[in-house]
């Protein structure tokens, strides 16, 4: 059950606080030996201003210590500001996140014109017809970005190097579990809907007028209907029960006491009924509208499946501007209206975010890319949560190396565990292969010289009348069952306060 809005004492998060705990502004219960004093990112969180846009080289800045049995098993890889070549930053706005010019379209929409917060008649015809001839499509509104784009793929999704020499402009969808991290379902942009009007593919190229009879023919495709998914051929899973849940979570902090895996992150299912007259495309209208901090998308096709999504994560963002990425990991749920500069977070979260930091600097530099900046961790706030996250931004890389890249990253310590292996090892055996696309990844490639991709979390597939809500958590040797669940109730908010 949700923790009741007027509840005094939340926890600040699932984990084991020692006895004389004590209750924070915002109402978060938290250890009553924080780390304040130590240089660690959560003291830079708090110190920077977290709306300044300019950035500015962070003097004396220094990483958390880790466990350390953590600092041993990884003693091979130094701290960002012992690395050559490393800046760290302090004090970038941290949100919105804009490594290089993803999104600048419709961010420059909001800008130049009247806000468009609402799916116009146009792209709401443009998805009925899609969804009546039943082709695949994904419609997606990048964070703060104010204006929806769509493509409709004229045939069956293909998989594809997402990083590759020929880029078909298209949404590229990925699975949890991968051979080939670099490998997604691709819904090539066929015809596309963007902020600027309509474009039709033609190659590797989008022009302004259609090329192909199929292309044509698509205005003329009929209209009207509300947007649903028909049933799916995927099982229809149960509820995981919150004993299940805990004990699952039990048996990884066991596993993680073992020794060989510092984190793994677990997930669990809750299947929803949707309204009889539901419509999937008011259901992202209404998720874009409450998370404008989120990459929000409503994917259908046959090989991934329907998925509404409202990530505040990104994987990898990459344009002629620059690359980017995110270590986002550590989650409170503090009351609404709480100041989010007050909050603190317990060492242990702050380890778990370091943790998450050091697994991108390892992708980075063994894929090759330097002149790397990375943010010191701040607080950033997600619907009714709040995360811990550094941004990561690099000059703009060749194809081969952000597919290289790409395979590193993917799935990150934030969604998998660490170190990788055994964490997944561990995910497949408790949950089998019932993630799907779940801590995949989504979005937009090569659109407006832009590849977005995004963790597919705070999402849920749609079969028929059923929604399935996936949510989950990073688990450390210090996590509690109880507080994990919470966690996952918490998280399952942010899709179903609009359904
Ligand atoms: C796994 C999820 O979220 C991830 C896990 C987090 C955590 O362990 O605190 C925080 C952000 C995400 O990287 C989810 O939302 O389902």
């Amino acid at each position: 059950m949700d923790r009741p809005s007027g509840a005094q004492a939340a926890p600040a998060g699932p984990y084991r606080t020692p006895a004389g705990g004590a209750t924070d502004p915002a109402g978060c219960r938290r250890p009553a030996t924080v780390r304040t004093a130590a240089p660690g990112a959560s003291d830079v969180a708090r110190t920077c201003d977290p709306h300044s846009q300019t950035p500015r080289p962070c003097s004396g800045h220094s990483y958390p210590d880790i466990k350390p049995d953590v600092a041993k098993r990884h003693a091979s890889r130094p701290p960002a500001a012992d690395l050559p070549g490393w800046r760290v930053m302090c004090c970038r706005s941290i949100t919105p996140f804009t490594p290089g010019r993803c999104g600048a379209t419709s961010r420059r929409h909001r800008a130049e014109e009247n806000p468009m917060t609402d799916l116009t008649p146009e792209l709401r015809a443009a998805l009925s017809r899609a969804v009546a001839a039943g082709y695949p499509f994904a419609l997606w509104r990048p964070p703060y970005g104010e204006a929806f784009s769509l493509v409709v793929g004229l045939d069956a999704p293909v998989e594809v190097p997402v990083f590759d020499a020929i880029p078909v402009p298209g949404f590229v969808m990925a699975p949890f579990d991968s051979v080939d991290g670099n490998l997604a379902w691709l819904i090539p942009a066929d015809v596309a809907l963007l902020p600027g009007g309509y474009l039709y593919r033609d190659g590797i190229t989008l022009g302004g007028q259609p090329v192909t009879d199929a292309q044509r023919a698509f205005a003329a495709l009929p209209q009207g209907a509300p947007v649903r998914a028909a049933p799916d051929a995927l099982p229809a899973p149960d509820a995981t029960p919150r004993a299940e849940y805990e004990a699952r979570v039990a048996r990884a902090v066991a596993e993680i006491e073992r020794g060989g895996v510092d984190k793994i992150v677990l997930s669990r299912i809750e299947p929803r009924d949707l309204a009889p007259d539901h419509d999937l495309a008011d259901l992202a209208e209404a998720l874009a509208r409450v998370h404008p901090h989120a990459f929000v998308s409503l994917v259908s096709s046959a090989p991934t499946g329907t998925w509404l999504t409202a990530t505040p994560e990104v994987l990898l963002e990459s344009s002629a501007g620059g690359l980017g990425t995110m270590a986002l990991a550590g989650t409170q749920w503090p009351e609404a209206g709480t100041d989010i500069a007050t909050l603190t977070w317990p060492q242990k979260i702050v380890d778990e975010q370091a943790l998450v930091s050091e697994f991108i600097r390892a992708a980075f530099i063994e894929a090759g890319i330097s002149g790397v900046s990375e943010t010191p961790a701040a607080t950033v706030q997600a619907a009714n949560l709040c995360h811990l996250r550094s941004d990561f931004t690099a000059p703009a890389a060749d194809p081969a190396q952000l597919a290289d890249l790409l395979r590193r990253l993917h799935p990150t310590s934030a969604v998998c565990g660490m170190p990788k292996a055994p964490a997944r090892d561990f995910i497949l055996a408790e949950e089998g292969t019932t993630r799907g696309f779940y801590t995949g990844y989504l979005g937009p490639r090569g659109i407006d010289g832009c590849t977005a991709l995004y963790v597919n979390l705070r999402s849920a597939r749609v079969s028929g009348g059923r929604i399935f809500l996936h949510v989950g958590g990073g688990i450390v040797a210090a996590s509690d069952p109880a507080l994990e669940y919470d966690e996952t109730v918490a998280k399952t908010r942010t899709i179903a306060m609009v359904l």
